[in-house]
């Protein structure tokens, strides 16, 4: 018999930084649900933001396809890299992050003005030769802070200094920039569909701009933030005047910033610019599902003050509490502020007792599921007693012993 009050269990978790892919996050619920709940329908819905994984779950997630090939990588290089077809055969989604990734940039070669997103604009162009009609480009961990400027070179747009010449990869360059010619711009970009998979407060200059933010953490020491803040300012600009896009304001417009500018550079090209969440989970279509839910799962590596601000958890609390619907979050680390999260009825770390950081990495499907069946059966336990006893040792705040 089903339990009366759980028919149907939506789990909706984000991956694990460096220990489970989304995919692998929600077998591992779900392997914890089915203790439990035997007879539960378990609708699993791995998440996605853009960055890292994002070409490979959608493409399981609609009965797409990966297509393999190689093209240019962050520093210049030739790297294996993918892009999805979807099921529905005319969406293409490319995801900068398998071409110009920041794990494809080795640490002591870290210097976000030099890395290009040249690989990006080949594979717009690859998945244009497949022939499909909308390109859905999915930013994040990016290591790359050229504006999009090598995706533009790649799609045929040639950028040139004073004299003439064209100038070489990387973000830096950009102040030398005087004109862009786009006469050489593959025609087919005029009836694509291109659409930008961003987090709307990344945006490309100013105080908050993506030099400032971003450039430390891709390697960039204090003049060379300076340098590059400068040369975007210029990217800006230029782009504005040479090719006059719809978009009003490439500086700080919501996206401009994403990926190291890669939002100002494609919205140039006619691009539009979306907030990730929507246009990424309408693909799997997150909502109706999480409406049909008599309970929701979600997780993440780490649930702290940093996961209300746009983090997969926050977003599918925000979307289950549309409708109704109560949610436990699951996470490898609940730091600060992980029982404020609004929407987030329970967390539940997944740790059962004070574990080095490198063994809870390894072993996070294994904990994950341990963890899902703990919390449930609290929760079970806690929905028969008259008070909700259960509830305090479901939010324990949980650091594996090596980050405490
Ligand atoms: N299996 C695990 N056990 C314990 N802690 C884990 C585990 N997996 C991940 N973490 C913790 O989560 C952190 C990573 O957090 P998370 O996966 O939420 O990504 P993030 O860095 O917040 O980035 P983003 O969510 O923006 O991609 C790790 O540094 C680690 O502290
Ligand atoms: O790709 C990036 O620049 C960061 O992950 C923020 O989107």
């Amino acid at each position: 018999m089903p339990h009366p009050v759980l028919n149907r269990v939506v789990v909706a978790p984000s991956g694990f930084k460096e220990s489970l892919s989304a995919r692998a996050a929600a077998d591992a619920i779900a392997a914890g649900v089915r203790r439990v709940l035997p007879d539960a329908a378990i609708d699993r819905v791995p998440l996605v933001d853009g960055g890292e994984g994002t070409a490979v779950e959608l493409a399981a997630a609609t009965g797409g396809r990966l297509v393999a090939l190689a093209a240019t990588g962050p520093l210049g290089e030739p790297v294996g890299t993918h892009f999805a077809l979807l099921g529905a055969r005319d969406t293409a989604v490319v995801e900068m992050a398998a071409v110009a990734g920041l794990a494809l940039v080795p640490r002591a070669l870290r210097d976000p003005g030099a890395t290009t997103t040249y690989g990006v604009g080949e594979l717009i162009r690859a998945a244009l030769d497949t022939g499909a009609r909308r390109v859905l480009v999915g930013c994040g961990d990016s290591g790359t802070s050229d504006g999009g400027a090598g995706a533009l070179q790649a799609l045929g747009a040639r950028l040139l200094d004073a004299d003439g010449f064209a100038l070489p990869p990387g973000g830096r360059e950009l102040t030398r920039l005087a004109r862009i010619d786009p006469s050489g711009l593959d025609p087919r970009l005029r009836d694509a569909d291109l659409l930008v998979a961003c987090n709307p407060f990344n945006v490309l200059c100013g105080e908050r701009g993506v030099a400032r933010v971003f450039g430390p953490q891709k390697g960039a020491t204090p003049a060379q933030v300076e340098h590059l803040s400068a040369a975007l300012e210029n990217w800006a600009y230029v782009l504005t005047r040479d090719l006059r896009p719809p978009v009003p304001d490439l500086r700080t417009g919501p996206g401009t910033g994403a990926s190291g500018g890669l939002g100002a550079g494609l919205a140039a090209l006619g691009a539009r610019l979306l907030p990730r969440f929507d246009v990424l989970w309408d693909q799997v279509g997150l909502d109706a599902r999480l409406a049909r839910a008599d309970l929701v799962l979600t997780a993440e590596g780490a649930l702290d003050h940093q996961t209300p601000r746009g983090k997969i958890p926050a977003e599918v609390a925000r979307r289950a509490k549309l409708y109704g619907r109560p949610v436990l979050a699951l996470a490898g680390t609940l730091g600060e502020g992980a029982h404020e999260v609004p929407g987030v009825d329970a967390c539940h770390g997944i740790l059962p007792a004070p574990m080095a950081l490198a063994e809870a990495l390894t072993r996070g499907a294994e904990l994950l599921t341990d963890a899902t069946e703990r919390a449930l059966r609290l929760i079970l336990l806690g929905s028969r007693l008259p008070v909700h006893a259960a509830a305090a040792e479901v939010s324990g705040t949980q650091r594996p012993s090596s980050v405490r």
